[in-house]
């Protein structure tokens, strides 16, 4: 797909795939076009050419169908509401939602559970929006940076979840920025730079002879401009 914003190609001819029980890394220096991607992916945003497939159907229609989940880098706020009670509302979207104290439970929720959500840190914050991708169990889920400012406690939890998602079967795609990150999860990584693929593969392919940073490295030029 390509996406031309103002004048600029944000993505050119971008295309990636992600598959049921496998977790997908989509890298590239700040500005690649990693949240782009998402937001077409999500039907947030749409292509000015090329299309998006998400198990056949359209992202709108599967987001509405509540395949997908996605975990924004940013959420707009949420205001006074309180983690369990958004998720409950969440939960309320969706035919068969996970049990909200449950989930919570297991993110480590509860311990601010009465906190209004925009009173919580930044980290409780990511585990609420995590925890409200997961709520609907999507068969394809997207986690836009999902350990970003969480502490090594908080992020070897969510690494877990992201796992056991893997085990149930889920797709799930995940950009970070922390290469240790993408290649203890990985199954397949796409490197992205100034909108296009400059490569991808798996972990142990990409990381024969050098660091997944040093690959890293090579074939981005970190050039957004
Ligand atoms: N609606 C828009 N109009 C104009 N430019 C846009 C729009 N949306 C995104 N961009 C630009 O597209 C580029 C890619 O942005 P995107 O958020 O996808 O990057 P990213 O890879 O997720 O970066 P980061 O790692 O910093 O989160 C940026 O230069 C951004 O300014």
């Amino acid at each position: 797909m390509s996406v031309e914003r103002a004048g600029k190609a944000i993505l050119t001819e971008l295309s990636l795939t992600a598959e049921p029980a496998q977790i997908t890394a989509l890298l590239g220096p700040n500005g690649a076009g990693k949240t782009t991607s998402i937001r077409c992916c999500t039907g947030l945003m749409t292509p000015d050419s090329g299309s998006v497939h998400i198990f056949g159907k359209e992202p709108e229609a599967a987001t509405a169908q509540g395949l997908v989940g996605v975990m924004p880098q940013h959420t707009g706020a949420w205001s006074g509401i309180k983690p369990l009670e958004l998720l409950a509302f969440l939960a309320g979207q969706h035919a068969h939602p996970l049990p909200v104290a449950e989930l919570a439970r297991e993110l480590g929720i509860d311990a601010f559970a009465r906190t209004p959500y925009r009173r919580l840190s930044g980290g409780q914050q990511q585990l609420v929006n995590l925890a409200g991708a997961l709520i609907g169990r999507p068969a394809l889920v997207f986690l836009d940076e999902p350990t970003a400012g969480l502490d090594p406690h908080v992020r070897r939890r969510v690494w877990d979840l992201v796992r056991r998602l893997r085990e149930s079967g889920v797709a799930v795609l995940l950009t970070t920025h922390a290469m240790d990150e993408a290649e203890s999860l990985a199954d397949r990584v796409w490197i992205i730079d100034c909108g296009r693929v400059t490569v991808s593969g798996t972990v142990p392919e990409l990381t024969a002879t050098q660091s997944l940073e040093d690959v890293f490295l090579e074939v981005t030029s970190g050039d957004v401009s």
